[in-house]
């Protein structure tokens, strides 16, 4: 599997979605894509399964462009929580239809997953509560095993053990039939570790696309006095700098590649790992960080 974007822009009226994305992504992998909200990433997974029509600039998934072609729609699907179905089918005949329109949809797996999860498939879709109506869109996506998988914030409104069963359901998908996965999303707890690669827009284009394992052991957190912590960060890129009890600071560093942090013993400075949810943001977050908006209040801007 191959997905290009090159040089995409993508308008929606005045607003620019996508400003010049390029994006190389190959093979059969998990992919995180992340970013803060509006950041792009919605319109990038929508332009991928050809729902959309770029502005300028070229998408192409399998060498082909995916708007308006069956071969894609065909090969790819987007779970997100806006899907609709038409409102007089049940689910299972809904099961039936997707299984009619994906060659390699797997229809007991689908069934096996509902019952598992308690969803009638004699229910309509509009019947369903929020977290059920994902948990189903979500087990139509993963049976439907197209080579380009892609799960715009699918995890949103499910209680942890639907949670927790759908992520080991997605890595032993992945594991059986191998495919090119994306997950976007904001909720990245217990989801992270599944990724391979990352993906993080920002403003309508690329920030980051680096090795998961990688990119996330280039962040530390480190805490302790003030001065230590002030002086351990001088010689690194720091992306949030903050003081917390009094005397007491923290910050969130980004090391270059293939660095690490040199730490002295006995001067109370303290490092941890940072979470990829918190990597990202750090790396998003405008100068300032919310301090900012009531020091510009108290200043009178
Ligand atoms: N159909 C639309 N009509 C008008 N503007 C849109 C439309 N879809 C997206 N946008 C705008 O495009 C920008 C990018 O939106 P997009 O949904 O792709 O971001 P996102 O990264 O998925 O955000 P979030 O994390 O909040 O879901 C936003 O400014 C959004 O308001």
């Amino acid at each position: 599997m191959d997905l290009n974007f090159h040089q995409v822009v993508k308008h929606f009226g005045k607003t620019k979605a996508l400003s010049g994305l390029t994006l190389n992504l190959a093979g059969n992998k998990i992919i995180g894509i992340l970013g803060r909200n509006g950041a792009g990433k919605s319109t990038a997974l929508q332009l991928a399964a050809g729902l959309l029509k770029p502005s300028a600039g070229n998408v192409s998934v399998l060498g082909e462009k995916p708007f308006n072609s069956l071969r894609i729609s065909a090969n790819t699907l987007l779970v997100h929580e806006g899907m609709t179905f038409p409102p007089a089918l049940r689910l299972g005949t809904i099961l039936d239809e997707l299984e009619r329109t994906y060659p390699s949809f797997d229809r007991k797996l689908a069934r096996n997953l509902l019952d598992h999860f308690g969803i009638p498939s004699d229910a309509f879709h509009i019947q369903l509560s929020r977290g059920m109506k994902n948990t189903f869109n979500m087990v139509a996506g993963i049976a439907s095993r197209t080579p380009l998988s892609m799960f715009d914030e699918p995890l949103n409104g499910m209680d942890a053990g639907v949670r927790s069963d759908l992520i080991q359901v997605l890595l032993k998908e992945y594991i059986s039939h191998p495919r090119m996965i994306l997950l976007s999303g904001h909720q990245l707890e217990g989801v992270e570790d599944l990724f391979e690669e990352i993906v993080i827009l920002h403003e309508g284009r690329l920030l980051h696309h680096e090795n998961a394992d990688e990119f996330k052991e280039r962040f530390v957190r480190i805490s302790g006095p003030c001065s230590v912590v002030r002086r351990a960060a001088s010689t690194e890129k720091v992306l949030d700098l903050h003081d917390t009890l009094p005397g007491m600071s923290e910050a969130i560093i980004m090391m270059k590649p293939g660095t690490a942090l040199i730490m002295s013993e006995g001067n109370g400075l303290k490092s941890t790992s940072v979470s990829l949810g918190d990597a990202y943001v750090a790396l998003t977050r405008k100068k300032g960080g919310i301090d900012r908006v009531y020091t510009d209040a108290a200043d009178g801007k």
